[in-house]
């Protein structure tokens, strides 16, 4: 049975087709070069690391298991907060068809603030590399789940080619293990399975203990409180990605805050 994110890379794969027929490589790859240079998104979490929790703060509208999640959604006002509140980094969700997010989210959350920001999307082909960063992105997602190995090394290549980071996210160990073969050190453990929107912080934790020296850990879903970060900072993660639970606060600032330094 097609599993939700057999649809979402389908979806994409359509979708990446109709958006490449209409502008070739050549041009979204000429706009890409004329963008300042990426703002540093694993330096910037390297950065608060350092002396604390490194949080990317993700600017979510709705997802495919919970639907809506904000109904006054203001990308811009939320980047401030976040930025505010201690964040190092965003991440923005730009796929229209299950998460109900927009490329001018991106565009519009990265101008009202400094920080470096991610575009969380479902990348499939080299030429949404260069479309991120023709939009700004600093960073792009690898979902190993997603990919071969081939398509892997293509999309990290264009990134790298872009002076963009990457965030390759995991689920289990053979995933781990196909992850290690790329150049980037920065991985994350997503805690929710894809296939099945079930959520264990035990993920992290279980796959910590396999990751290389030298491995920059992000923590990712399912996370809640300061004690959820805590809980893994013991295993010696120090960098997480916090979505629906700062969508959903009254004062996005002062919940970051709290999510961050406590009290
Ligand atoms: O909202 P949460 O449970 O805090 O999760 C954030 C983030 O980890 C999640 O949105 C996510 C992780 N990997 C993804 C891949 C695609 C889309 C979304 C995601």
């Amino acid at each position: 049975m097609a599993t939700v994110l057999d649809r979402i890379i389908a979806a994409t794969r359509e979708e990446v087709a109709r958006r490449q027929a209409a502008t070739p490589l050549s041009a979204i790859d000429a706009t890409a070069r004329l963008q300042p240079p990426p703002r540093g998104f694993a330096a910037a979490l390297t950065r608060k690391a350092a002396d604390g929790h490194a949080l990317i703060a993700e600017i979510k509208k709705a997802s495919p298991s919970k639907g809506l999640i904000r109904e006054d959604f203001d990308p811009p006002a939320h980047a401030r907060a976040y930025e505010a509140g201690g964040a190092a980094c965003l991440s923005v969700l730009t796929d229209k068809p299950f998460f109900q997010g927009d490329e001018a989210y991106l565009v519009a959350a990265r101008e009202a603030c400094s920080l470096p920001a991610i575009r969380k999307d479902f990348m499939v082909d080299p030429w949404q590399v260069a479309e991120a960063r023709a939009i700004g992105a600093d960073a792009i997602l690898i979902i190993v789940a997603a990919l071969d190995d081939g398509a892997m090394a293509e999309i990290e290549a264009a990134a790298i080619d872009h002076a963009m980071d990457v965030l390759v996210e995991v689920h289990d160990d053979a995933e781990l293990d196909r992850a290690l073969r790329l150049h980037s050190r920065l991985i994350g453990v997503n805690n929710r399975d894809l296939r099945d929107f079930t959520v264990d912080l035990g993920r992290t934790e279980a796959l910590a203990q396999r990751m290389p020296e030298g491995t920059e850990i992000v923590a990712e879903s399912g996370l809640s409180t300061k004690a959820d970060l805590d809980r893994l900072a013991q295993a010696g993660i120090h960098r997480f990605l916090v979505g629906e639970t700062l969508m959903r606060q009254a004062d996005v600032a002062e919940a970051t805050r709290r999510l961050l330094i406590g009290a």
